[in-house]
């Protein structure tokens, strides 16, 4: 059992109450140790396992944070050494890493023992992961600009905040539908961000679909590849610094693609669509669909014209993230 405190929403006092021994250590995903070094030490050297930072007397809450929070790591010089020791309870510490991305904050925790009070069992994280879990909520006639003849339907599972939705464009014809499964962008779809390609390519797909007859837009709350829209935004800046869309997402602690298509596979199997042809760079959608029972019949390429402030972002997609630009 272990007892937490997310460090990004702490401050001093309230660790001192939650730690009043100071012996509480430094909990941090294997990505972000492996940016502070801590990967030539045998206890943090297990690919995409825990790492916990020990309790050092320096080691208080601003060290913490800049422990915690890549921001701080070429304006900070950081102190140390820092030593990791044994992860007393690894699937419980993963859990907690899990439940910050969910959350959207670092995954950087305070860690001592806990008790059972009100303890958080590990399978309730899980079933905030758990696609099996979506059901459809509701849906509705939604005429949008670009495709008069649309329905939404918005998908939700009994713990999750997030509502992912499909709009279905045009009507069912008996052949495999046109879908692209679109992963939320604020900056992109709402604001016309020219950082990336979400919204030229969201407005494409739904273009496509309605000149091809008919198709299925899944719109899935995953901002920011899964990691949550301030994350994104952590990781914009660090682009700023000069470290690319792989790097930053690594040095914030994450995986550098968070996302679970499963959630989409599940979305389709309930609108009873298991066969259809995706729009499309990336081929691990197709696997992940794949793997969950979708048949891909046809990969339709989903390219757009660059601008000068996504050159160098779909560069990286192309060549280390496998996107086939
Ligand atoms: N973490 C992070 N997410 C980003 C960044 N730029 C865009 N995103 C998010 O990436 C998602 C879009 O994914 P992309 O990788 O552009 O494209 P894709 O969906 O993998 O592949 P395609 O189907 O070929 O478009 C959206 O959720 C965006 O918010 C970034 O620099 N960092
Ligand atoms: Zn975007």
């Amino acid at each position: 059992m272990l007892a937490l405190l997310a460090i990004e929403t702490a401050d001093a006092l309230r660790l001192a109450e939650f730690d009043p021994a100071g012996v509480a250590g430094v909990l941090l995903s294997s990505g972000r140790a492996a940016t502070l070094r801590l990967d030539n030490q045998r206890e943090a050297a297990t690919p995409d396992a825990p790492v916990l930072v020990e309790r050092a007397s320096w080691l208080d809450f601003d060290a913490a944070t800049a422990l915690a929070d890549p921001a701080f790591d070429l304006a900070v010089p950081l102190k140390g050494p820092y030593r990791a020791v044994t992860v007393p309870a690894p699937d419980a510490a993963a859990a907690a890493l899990r439940l910050a991305r969910i959350a959207g904050i670092l995954p950087a925790f305070f860690v001592r023992a806990g008790d059972a009070s009100d303890a958080l069992p590990v399978a309730a994280i899980d079933a905030h992961e758990d696609a099996g879990r979506l059901r459809i909520a509701a849906r509705a006639r939604l005429p949008v600009a670009h495709a008069e003849d649309a329905e939404i339907v918005a998908f939700r599972t009994p713990e999750a905040a997030d509502e992912h939705v499909a709009l279905l464009i045009g009507q069912p014809d008996g052949r495999a539908p046109l879908v692209r499964l679109h992963s939320e962008c604020l900056t992109g779809d709402a604001l016309g961000s020219l950082k990336c390609d979400c919204g030229p390519q969201l407005d494409a797909a739904i273009a496509a679909m309605q000149a091809d007859g008919w198709g299925i837009l899944l719109y899935l709350r995953q901002e920011g590849r899964g990691i949550g829209l301030v994350n994104k935004l952590r990781a914009y800046a660090l682009q700023d610094q000069g470290f690319d869309t792989v790097d930053a997402n690594t040095r914030l602690g994450f995986a550098i693609d968070a996302r679970d298509f499963r959630v989409a596979a599940r979305m389709l199997d309930l609108l009873g669509q298991r066969r259809i042809r995706l729009l499309t760079n990336n081929p691990e959608k197709v696997a992940q669909l794949a793997a969950a029972g979708i048949a891909v019949i046809e990969r339709v390429p989903h390219a757009l014209p660059p601008n000068r402030h996504n050159e160098r972002y779909l560069a990286t997609k192309r060549d280390r993230t496998g996107h086939q630009l």
